[in-house]
């Protein structure tokens, strides 16, 4: 298989991360009919493997798909030149992966330490279909001949139990070449251009392609930066916040004003107050919808802090810009996720104080 170039058979794909959003990419790139798709599972193998998922979907036709399997299923990471050597040396390189995981850039294990060992260095094409800024920049140190893919996700899709998946927003989704200096831009937008043309042969979603990565990225933090961390703090879904009028007037409106001057100072992308006004009210208000950093803080798991929110205003700074309201929401956020890294174990606070900056009272 791996000897055909790519435009003459299916392409070899992993996808990393198969939750809602996930197994969403795995069913479109294969109904597509030009990709192959090896989905790597974790709390739901058994599920799966047993029978299959189930899926009620907007974008797929009336009726639930049931018992849909992607072409393979595994519970590891593949490591491509171990197993090559178990099956007498024949490889088979992944022509991308597909990350979908959360993007924890504070919470080992890192994006590039998990997709490591199924890279096939010079080969395989990296696609991130997550949110944020800045997430290329570890991928890129780590796989330096590797064209990176960037893919802003615009799709609701929940799985509860492990294997049934709701999908209630349409999919959109927007692929963009991250250039990377070790590679020439055409390579990387062909790259980007292959994933984008065999997601997009699925016509009951929609994928498009955009070269300027990053307004692509910043455009969706308008949303995510202001929505997805005030509903996280204060555990509102979109519509009641709407309805209050001042969380929308006092905290979503000046965060996004504070990312669309960000936008504009770091990279020239200008974001019109008109799309910050759509993007307010783009949430159907009959969803009463629960953005993903509410729906994981709900749950107790980690949330997407860094990329989402550090990495803006570590951009800000260095620009000069002023934001004040994006520092305050960052601050209670990272105080949250203290307090899961606390209930993880992974910090441990000292019941006597000692060591600590603020442990002991004041002149003792
Ligand atoms: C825009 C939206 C709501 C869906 O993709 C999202 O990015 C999220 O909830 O994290």
């Amino acid at each position: 298989m791996g000897s055909l170039p790519v435009q003459d058979r299916k392409a070899n794909v992993l996808v990393i991360g198969s939750g809602g959003v996930g197994t969403m990419a795995a069913y479109a790139l294969e109904k597509g009919g030009k990709a192959e798709v090896t989905a790597v599972l974790r709390s739901n193998f058994e599920a799966v493997e047993e029978s299959g998922f189930d899926i009620k979907s907007i974008d797929h036709g009336p009726d639930p798909i049931l018992g849909w399997r992607p072409t393979y299923i595994r519970n590891t990471i593949p490591n491509v030149e171990k197993e090559a050597r178990c099956s007498g040396g024949v490889s088979q390189p992944y022509d991308f992966i597909v990350v979908t995981t959360k993007n924890l850039a504070d919470i080992p294990p890192s994006v590039a330490s998990l997709i490591a060992p199924a890279v096939t260095p010079g080969r395989t094409s990296i696609a991130l279909l997550q949110n944020g800024l800045n997430i290329e920049q570890p991928i890129i140190k780590a796989f330096p001949h590797s064209p990176v893919i960037s893919g802003v996700p615009y799709i609701g899709a929940i799985e509860n139990p492990p294997g049934t998946i709701t999908h209630v927003n349409h999919d959109k989704l927007v692929i963009s070449p991250f250039y990377n200096e070790n590679i020439s831009r055409e390579r990387s937008e062909n790259a980007a251009k292959e994933l984008q043309q065999a997601y997009g042969l699925c016509t009951s979603v929609t994928c498009v392609y955009e070269s300027r990565v990053e307004e692509a990225r910043w455009r969706k933090l308008l949303y995510n930066a202001s929505y997805n961390t005030t509903a996280a703090i204060l555990g509102m879904d979109t519509s009641r916040m709407r309805a209050s009028e001042f969380i929308i007037d006092d905290l979503v409106r000046p965060a996004m004003k504070e990312i669309q001057a960000t936008a504009h100072a770091v990279s020239g992308v200008n974001l019109s107050d008109d799309m910050i006004e759509a993007i307010i009210r783009a949430d159907n208000y009959k969803a009463f919808f629960r953005p993903s950093m509410l729906q994981d803080m709900v749950k107790g798991k980690f949330i997407e802090l860094e990329n989402i929110l550090g990495e803006p205003l570590r951009e800000a700074e260095r620009a000069g810009v002023y934001t004040p309201t994006l520092k305050v929401i960052y601050s209670l956020l990272k105080g949250l996720q203290f307090k899961t890294k606390e209930s993880k174990g992974l910090v441990k606070v000292p019941a006597s104080g000692e060591g600590l900056k603020y442990g002991k009272k004041w002149g003792e």
